[in-house]
């Protein structure tokens, strides 16, 4: 289906209503691109928030296109979860980018900059790219977390769960993003819901974090469920599909390249260590739409 050019904005548009918008999303993660890059509006947490309400826009995570900072970038790309909070990564948000990006072009390669440095996005297929997500850290401070610990591929953290085994240890990784890993025997059996609001607000984690449950099937697959910062638990999410791989492989339980199985479907990663982490998946164009002026009446109220 042709997807209509989205019409960049003249910079006298101050106001995003009747802002058009792309509805995609990620393995089912739920995207809006928004494309900002001839404007100088900055969105706020709570214009974020009114999008997220808008009942055709709701999203779990809101992808702002800027006007490039850096040289050869395409654009500055914010990232907004559904409650308004920003975020310096979101790899099914990049690919949706990159395909909003790509769509019309000849080109094959965007590049994207975040508040977490230089993404590097290939098309290597029908609507799937392969993203450079950059090298994840480690540090408790890079995290962050609040405090030194003896190990941050072991985090201090453990909540006892009745009739299953405790959720303990788990890893720690930045991509850009908070997260913590848990490795357990089967990733089904927890209550994410009922689990994730209280870890996602440990005191461990200044910025919070995105709370991830990981069952290595084998060396070449991992089933993964993420209670996400700000957005709760999403059907993907890529980089903590990033850090799952990255943990598993710090730990010894998986190869170079993974199978990340998430419940809306599966991403590959592939990490050596000392390097950077690529994540190739899909990304699905839905719908186009504009932003009515009532979005925004009394949003200060
Ligand atoms: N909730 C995340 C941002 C979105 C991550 C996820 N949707 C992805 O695909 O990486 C955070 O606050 O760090």
């Amino acid at each position: 289906m042709p997807v209509p050019t989205l019409t960049l904005l003249d910079s006298q548009l101050n106001t995003l209503a009747n802002l058009p918008f792309l509805k995609m999303n990620g393995l089912g993660n739920e995207i809006v691109v928004l494309d900002l890059r001839h404007t100088s509006h900055i969105v706020t947490a709570d214009e974020a928030r009114a999008i997220a309400g808008f009942a055709r826009a709701g999203f779990d995570q809101l992808m702002v296109l800027h006007a490039p900072r850096s040289e050869g970038t395409d654009a500055f790309v914010r990232i907004y979860n559904n409650d308004g909070s920003e975020a310096g990564a979101c790899g099914n948000g990049t690919r949706c980018v990159a395909w909003a990006i790509l769509r019309n072009s000849d080109r094959d390669t965007a590049t994207v900059e975040t508040a977490a440095g230089l993404l590097v996005c290939q098309r290597v297929g029908d609507d799937v790219f392969s993203v450079d997500m950059g090298a994840p850290r480690f540090d408790w401070q890079d995290i962050p977390l609040a405090h030194d610990v003896a190990d941050t591929n072991a985090l201090p953290l453990r909540r006892d769960v009745p009739g299953l085994p405790a959720l303990d240890a788990p890893a720690g990784v930045s991509m850009g993003n908070p997260h913590a890993v848990f490795f357990v025997a089967d990733a089904a059996a927890y209550d994410l819901p009922a689990i994730g609001p209280g870890l996602e607000h440990d005191p461990l984690f200044p910025e919070r974090a995105n709370i991830s449950l990981a069952q290595v099937v084998d060396r070449q697959h991992i089933l993964l469920r993420v209670w996400e910062r700000g957005a709760g638990e999403t059907r993907a999410c890529g980089s903590g599909a990033c850090a799952a791989a990255v943990a598993a492989i710090r730990r010894g339980l998986a190869d170079e390249r993974v199978e990340v199985q998430l419940p809306g479907g599966s991403l590959i990663i592939d990490y050596r260590e000392g390097g950077t982490v690529r994540m190739t998946g899909p990304a699905e164009f839905e719908w186009r739409d504009s932003l009515p002026p009532s979005l925004f009446q009394d949003t200060a109220a």
